[in-house]
């Protein structure tokens, strides 16, 4: 997160950090006691390596009482996700047992509607990922507020040039903004879960390149039928 502010500490019990060797990759949300959602990029840096999913948290590095380091018995990709685009980039993970829900950890409600949230609305995103363009990392949940950019002016030069979709939704970027280490994170707007953050073009905190999320209540469906479908 660029621009933004540190979290107060568990203001946001719904964050997941998905983890591989001990180390953040992505953020997630907690939206069923036994799922996480995220970003399908997040797995191409994994090299089939296992992922954790940390639960609980505000400092990364601190023992929290929480804090709780999930296993992960199932990751859905989103079968129209590639690396090529930002289409369909969303994760499912099924976590080896369901969380142990507390004030620490809870459940975000997503938006079920399938509705643009209206261009001016103020959303929050919140995450672990870099907080400056050298590449810093935070130890404590980072969290900014970015007003939503019609989808028409986010598809012009010198913006993101037709390449967003009605199943993505854009946030203005200039010098707050969602950065590496974000992406799989939500966009919170009034309390509802309406996007999960990706990485888009690769820059961040630059105006000409609106930050980039995932319309969740696009793929209700998909959603829905990966949980229903999982066995016990
Ligand atoms: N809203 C934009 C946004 C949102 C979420 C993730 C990203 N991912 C990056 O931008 C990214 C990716 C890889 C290497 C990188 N190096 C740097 C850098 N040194 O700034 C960024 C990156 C961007």
């Amino acid at each position: 997160i660029l621009g933004g502010s540190t979290a107060g500490a568990h203001q946001r019990p719904y964050m997941a950090s998905l983890q591989v060797d001990g180390h953040h990759v992505c953020g997630g949300l907690l939206i069923a006691e036994q799922w996480v959602l995220s970003a399908a990029h997040c797995m191409e840096d994994m090299k089939g390596k296992t992922f954790q999913v940390l639960l609980g948290a505000h400092s990364l590095s601190q023992p929290e009482p929480h804090k709780r380091l999930y296993a992960v018995r199932a990751a859905v990709r989103h079968p129209g996700s590639n690396i090529e685009t930002n289409d369909d980039d969303l994760l499912l993970l099924q976590l080896e047992e369901k969380a142990t829900l507390s004030e620490h950890v809870k459940i975000l409600p997503f938006q079920r509607q399938d509705v643009d949230v209206p261009p001016g609305t103020m959303c929050e995103a919140a995450g672990w990922g870099f907080t400056s363009h050298s590449g810093r990392k935070p130890d404590e949940l980072q969290q900014v507020e970015r007003p939503v950019k019609s989808r028409e002016e986010c598809n012009r030069r010198p913006y993101h040039d037709n390449t967003i979709t009605d199943k993505m939704l854009c946030t203005d970027s200039r010098k707050k903004d969602t950065c590496k280490g974000d992406s799989g994170g939500p966009l919170i707007c009034n309390g509802v879960a309406e996007g999960v953050v990706t990485a888009g073009a690769r820059v961040c905190g630059n105006y000409k390149k609106p930050g980039i999320y995932t319309r969740i209540a696009a793929y209700v469906d998909w959603i829905d039928g990966v949980m229903a479908a999982a066995e016990e």
